[in-house]
């Protein structure tokens, strides 16, 4: 049985492990990060990055010179708020490719961590579970605007809209050949507005996404987080897509559509809040939820 110091141990070797010369990255995935005590007098401590879910914990440690990134505050298993935090540290610049992170994080509110997992970031190997390193994004994408939007598509997921479930495909990049390759469902919302004014790094546009999600079809958005139009039909239905059984034609579209350009497209499933981001016809990220609130 699990005791206190049981529990004290396991955080002590996690941390011990971090002085290994193999070892880049401690990602610490909770927000309870360890007593003072605990990091004192570690040489390694730069390696380090906490991924905490609130503003106000991320300042606190900004301000103590640590490392912090911010995830979403929703309740995933252990290993997607890993994939998560992974995400985000990626697109903060944090991992590069062929970095060996150990990443800990544990069940609920997190004040015990209980799981360790060693990844290494652009691991090709198949028996490696997590696949976040596969996102390998083109260089005109900026990872802050997929980043952010993965984390609205989380938000939708959750949180759905007003109480209902609800899904959506958001498509990034290669916008042209997107446009041309759907149609308008219904008025797109985003038409006649500055694109100054319609950039998914604002917040109030992703709250406006957050909400325009209830509509049918997609979202179209260029590389640098301009949202070209809500409420599009994807027409693309290649074959050259790999789904797994069981999802049907919203991620089918979304699947297509990778797979005839060069877009990404994250999809949050109605029915499981699921959410999953296509790259080249093939998932590149699959982000469950444990429970759903909606
Ligand atoms: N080509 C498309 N372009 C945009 N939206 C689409 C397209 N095809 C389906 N959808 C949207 O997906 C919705 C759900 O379709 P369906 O149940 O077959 O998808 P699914 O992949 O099982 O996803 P979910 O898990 O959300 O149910 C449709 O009502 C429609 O709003």
């Amino acid at each position: 049985m699990a005791d206190g110091k049981l529990d004290r141990d396991f955080l002590r070797s996690a941390l011990a492990l971090m002085s290994r010369t193999d070892v880049d990255r401690l990602l610490f995935v909770s927000d309870h990060p360890p007593s003072p005590t605990e990091i004192r007098g570690r040489p390694t401590k730069r390696k380090l990055v906490y991924a905490v879910s609130s503003e106000g914990i991320a300042n606190q440690l900004k301000a103590k010179k640590a490392t912090a990134v911010l995830i979403p505050p929703y309740d995933y298993t252990r290993i997607e708020k890993i994939k998560v935090a992974v995400v985000a540290a990626q697109s903060a610049g944090l991992l590069k490719d062929g970095d060996t992170v150990l990443a800990l994080c544990g069940p609920g509110d997190d004040r015990v961590m209980d799981t360790l997992v060693k990844l290494v970031i652009g691991s090709e190997d198949p028996e490696e579970k997590i696949r976040v390193d596969t996102l390998g994004l083109p260089p005109e994408f900026s990872s802050q605007v997929v980043e952010s939007l993965i984390h609205t598509a989380m938000e939708i997921g959750a949180e759905g809209y007003e109480g209902h479930a609800v899904g959506t495909i958001v498509v990034i990049g290669d916008s042209t050949a997107v446009m041309e390759k759907s149609r308008q469902l219904i008025l797109n919302p985003f038409q006649g507005i500055s694109e100054a004014e319609r950039n998914a790094l604002d917040p109030p546009i992703r709250e406006a996404i957050k909400t325009f999600s209830a509509l049918d079809g997609a979202f179209i958005i260029r590389e640098d987080g301009v949202v070209m139009a809500a409420g599009r039909y994807l027409l693309s239905m290649s074959r050259d897509v790999k789904l797994p059984m069981g999802l049907g034609a919203r991620h089918s579209a979304a699947a297509s559509i990778t797979a005839e350009s060069n877009a990404v497209a994250i999809t949050v499933s109605q029915t499981t809040g699921t959410v999953r981001v296509f790259r080249e016809g093939e998932i590149a990220l699959e982000l469950r939820q444990k429970l759903r609130r909606v």
